[in-house]
């Protein structure tokens, strides 16, 4: 068995090991293959790096992307102290008091009553996760406030008895016109992560589409969808990040493929990950804490000034290039080769109506508008202006149904799918909602579609329509939020296009 001290000698780049969960592991050879960059790995060279890993890879990320020869067997306990902190604990742990989830659901009457009972299940690192956002929050709080800036106009004395919700979504027919958005990591807040997602989709008969980070494979994510599939509503879409390396992203697409996922959605708004300043500060003290409790009493490393990833060209990657900078128009041709026509492709994070007119000509099937959560470009408009960009700019777009609109930020009320709707989305996404949904597990995920769909009914009643064809702008004021569009354009496209080094 190793000692704690054996394992402190290697903390250079030349020869690097990390302890996680009590073993210890050889990372020398992967730190310029590693996702998550070198540095971070570096940083935590020579000691126990539990804390920081555990919430941050799926589970059997090691065993998949680590040689067997790399794993060094047992580090005697005795010799390092772990670096787990009491805050990085789920609150179940700490209180076991806190485990009535049907009680817990039972006072759940919004999706924000289920945030507030997520933020008291749910672990430190996974709320910090689930919960940060870019930089000074400003597209956050875009998203949050542009759904008051619309007013409902309701229609009254109309038969609203009877009321039909469902929806054709990318060629499936779904019972609600919202979707439960691609959201990475799963696993952070239940141990069945996705499949509580996929299960509850499928049994509900919405859409769900899984992040190309899910906690589990994807083969094993589709299962849980269509063993739970009453067969006629419901649909499962696959979220295609770019990787750095081209044979990462063609094994994604394969993934997709086998799984039978029906459409592929690929994320365009994430050349660099956002600075997320909550995730930062609280990996940092996580970080200052597991220090100056482990073995090592040296300050972290910082990594060389040559420690930066590099693509598949040799190139440095930027700052957080988890995924590839380098994606533009003309990768859709090897994308499409590699998917072969498995289902519609769709583009997510739009955020102009210029880039929803290049996507018609590119012969796109959807656009999905999103600023990501405001998690990526700060200040970035909410998914709700820019469908008004599209309808003042381009309202052939919408009338003439030329691409499928779908969209998401900030959603939390069914008024807030309806107004979507009404001014010609086909749909609308939930991320975090959802998320907080499988802090209560399989139950979790059933309530907050119940809530919303039940919310989406009454709204529709309210206003005096029967289904989702009446929907129409008639219903809605959009003044406030109109005085705040762009008086032009800029040009469909600012610069020659680059070639695609991937
Ligand atoms: C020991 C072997 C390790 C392996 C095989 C490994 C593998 C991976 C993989 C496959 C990803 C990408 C996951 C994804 O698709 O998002 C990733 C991301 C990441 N890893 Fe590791 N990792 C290891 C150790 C560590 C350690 C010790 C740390 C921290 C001390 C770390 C920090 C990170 C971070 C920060 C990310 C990026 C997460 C994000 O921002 O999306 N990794 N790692
Ligand atoms: C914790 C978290 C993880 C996310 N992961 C992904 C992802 O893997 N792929 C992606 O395209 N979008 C991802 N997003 C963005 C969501 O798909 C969605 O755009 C956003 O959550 C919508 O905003 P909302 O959380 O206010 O509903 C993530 C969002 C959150 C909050």
């Amino acid at each position: 068995m190793l000692s704690g001290a054996e394992v402190a000698e290697h903390k250079t780049r030349s020869s690097c090991w990390v302890i996680i969960n009590s073993k210890a592991y050889n990372v020398t050879e992967y730190l310029d293959r590693h996702p998550g960059g070198a540095a971070i790995l570096l940083q935590y060279a020579g000691q126990d790096a539990t804390v920081i890993y555990e919430p941050i890879h799926p589970k059997g990320t090691i065993e998949r992307f680590l040689e067997p020869d790399k794993h060094l067997g047992p580090v005697d306990p005795t010799t390092y102290t772990p670096s787990t902190s009491p805050e990085d604990q789920s609150a179940q742990d700490r209180n076991p008091e806190i485990h009535d989830i049907p009680r817990l659901l039972s006072l759940c009457f919004s999706l924000d009553d289920m945030e507030r009972t997520a933020q008291k299940l749910l672990s430190r690192p996974a709320w910090v996760y689930y919960h940060s956002a870019a930089d000074a929050l400003g597209a956050l709080q875009n998203n949050a406030d542009d759904w008051r800036k619309i007013m409902l106009r309701p229609r009254v004395m109309r038969n609203v008895r009877r009321i039909d919700t469902s929806k054709t979504l990318l060629g499936y027919r779904v019972k609600y016109p919202f979707f439960i958005a691609p959201a990475a990591r799963a696993g952070l807040a239940d141990e069945d992560g996705e499949l509580c997602l996929a299960r509850g989709a499928a049994k509900m008969g919405v859409g769900y589409c899984v992040s190309s980070v899910a906690s589990f494979p994807h083969g094993d994510i589709s299962r849980a969808f269509y063993e739970n599939y009453g067969g006629s509503h419901g649909t499962l879409w696959f979220q295609l990040y770019v990787a750095n390396e081209k044979a990462v992203t063609m094994e994604r697409i394969e993934a997709a493929r086998r799984g039978g996922y029906k459409a592929l959605v690929i994320t365009v708004d994430s050349s660099v990950v956002g600075k997320r300043e909550e995730d930062e500060r609280h990996r940092a003290e996580t970080s200052a804490g597991s220090l100056s409790s482990s073995f090592s009493q040296e300050p972290p490393l910082s990594p060389p000034v040559d420690d930066a990833a590099r693509n598949d060209q040799g190139d440095p990657l930027p700052l957080r290039g988890v995924h590839s900078s380098t994606l533009n128009w003309d990768d859709l041709v090897w994308i499409r080769e590699a998917w072969q026509n498995s289902g519609p492709i769709a583009l997510k994070g739009i955020q102009t109506a210029e880039d929803v007119a290049l996507a018609v000509e590119y012969g796109i099937d959807a656009v999905y508008l999103s600023n990501h959560g405001g998690r990526q470009c700060d200040d970035a408009p909410s998914s709700i202006q820019t469908l008004l960009e599209i309808r003042r700019f381009y309202p052939r777009i919408i009338e003439d149904r030329k691409i499928e609109i779908y969209l998401d930020g900030g959603v939390r009320r069914g008024a807030d799918v309806v107004k979507a709707l009404c001014l010609g989305a086909n749909a609308v996404g939930l991320g975090r909602p959802f998320m907080y949904s499988v802090a209560m597990g399989n139950e979790g995920v059933l309530k907050a579609i119940q809530l919303l769909s039940e919310e989406i009914e009454t709204t529709m009643r309210l206003i005096g329509a029967t289904s989702m064809d009446e929907l129409s702008a008639s219903f809605v004021n959009t003044k406030r939020l109109e005085l705040e569009l762009v008086d032009s354009l800029g040009a469909l496209s600012l610069r020659p296009q680059i070639s695609s080094k991937l």
